[in-house]
């Protein structure tokens, strides 16, 4: 059985600079990576066959049928690397009950072939928060199954399909902290000195905003560039420029933003991504948690997570 963490990202930044012909946006944003999030376990079957249950706190209501980002990240690996299925796809599917505890119809989508696999989802991370927990779990797909059925694609390939397969999983093959522009495809690994390791507490007020309507929400207005030549310039500098349209849909964001700047030990507070979830940064590993507990215990309808950055 192989294993691979689809760790939780982060926009410590997130600069909108225009709206392109296409719909989307040019970004330039710092990404970086919390050390956990949800899990991707496969398990070798020999007919061919791919399955997908979905088990932890965030299975429920989430589809386990073929537009599952696990699924799709798995079928675009596939038409890749297609002597590794031997099967021929798209092919009818059909529900196939699995054994899983939690959510978990599997379905079929390849025909008989070597090598298959039983696919289990750990959801641990919110949907549709901001931190990307759709394209992280894409981006562990195509890492855990590129490594499961021996592809031997290196990260630029991997990346190549992620692009195509939505605009955060391009970073989320890397998983490492990163400089991104264009959509989300264009990416410079950037160790900014003092980042690595730095404690990281995130809250979520338990209501899900969806991409879109948040980027629809934006006022148009360049407000400049990114800086990343220093984690300080991130933190003086940055913003997060979907945070007025986040806030109009979810007002209860700048609860959570509030409270998070409140903490003793908080280095820099912000929302992440479309929203709605906040991170802070701390000073050290005990002023993050005991801001964890204490929040846990005055907001226990919020989503708290806390980690390390990768
Ligand atoms: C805002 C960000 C910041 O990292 O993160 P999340 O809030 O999703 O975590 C990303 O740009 C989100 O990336 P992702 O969630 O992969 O978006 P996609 O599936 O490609 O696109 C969903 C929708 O968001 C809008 N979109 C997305 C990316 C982009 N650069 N410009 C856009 O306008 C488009 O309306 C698109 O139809
Ligand atoms: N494995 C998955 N986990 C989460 N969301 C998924 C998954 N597969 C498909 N989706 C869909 O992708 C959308 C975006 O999810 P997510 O990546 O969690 O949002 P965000 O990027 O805002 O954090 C959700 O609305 C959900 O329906």
């Amino acid at each position: 059985m192989l294993i691979e963490t689809a760790y939780a990202k982060i926009n410590l930044a997130l600069h909108v600079r225009r709206r392109r012909a296409d719909g989307y946006h040019e970004l330039e944003s710092l990404f970086a990576f919390v050390d956990s999030g949800d899990v991707l376990r496969a398990e070798p079957r020999n007919d061919g066959l791919l399955t997908l249950s979905i088990e932890g706190p965030f299975a429920q209501g989430l589809d386990t049928g073929p537009e599952n980002l696990v699924y799709r990240a798995a079928r675009s690996l596939i038409s890749v690397c297609p002597e590794r299925s031997r099967g021929t796809y798209p092919r009818p599917m059909r529900a196939r009950p699995s054994t899983a505890l939690g959510n978990s119809d599997g379905l079929q989508i390849m025909d008989s072939g070597q090598a298959g696999a039983n696919l289990h989802l750990t959801k641990n991370l919110p949907v549709a928060s901001g931190i990307g927990g759709g394209s992280a779990d894409a981006a562990a797909a195509l890492r855990l199954l590129n490594r499961f059925w021996n592809c031997g694609l290196d990260d630029r390939a991997l990346c190549a399909i992620a692009e195509t397969l939505g605009s955060d999983i391009p970073a989320c093959v890397i998983s490492q902290s990163l400089r991104v522009e264009g959509r989300g495809e264009a990416l410079e690994a950037l160790e900014l000195p003092g980042l690595s390791g730095t404690p990281i507490l995130l809250a979520n007020p338990g209501i899900p905003l969806g991409t879109a309507p948040v980027f629809k929400g934006w006022d148009q207005q360049d407000r400049g560039p990114l800086d990343t030549s220093s984690l300080e310039a991130v933190i003086a500098l940055g913003r997060n420029d979907l945070e007025p349209p986040a806030r109009a849909l979810v007002p209860e964001i700048g609860q959570v933003l509030e409270r998070l700047s409140a903490a003793h030990g908080v280095r820099l507070a912000r929302m992440s991504g479309s929203g709605a979830s906040c991170f802070a940064l701390f000073d050290s590993v005990s002023a993050c948690q005991s801001a964890h507990q204490i929040i846990a215990a005055e907001q226990p309808e919020w989503w708290l997570m806390s980690g390390l950055l990768r």
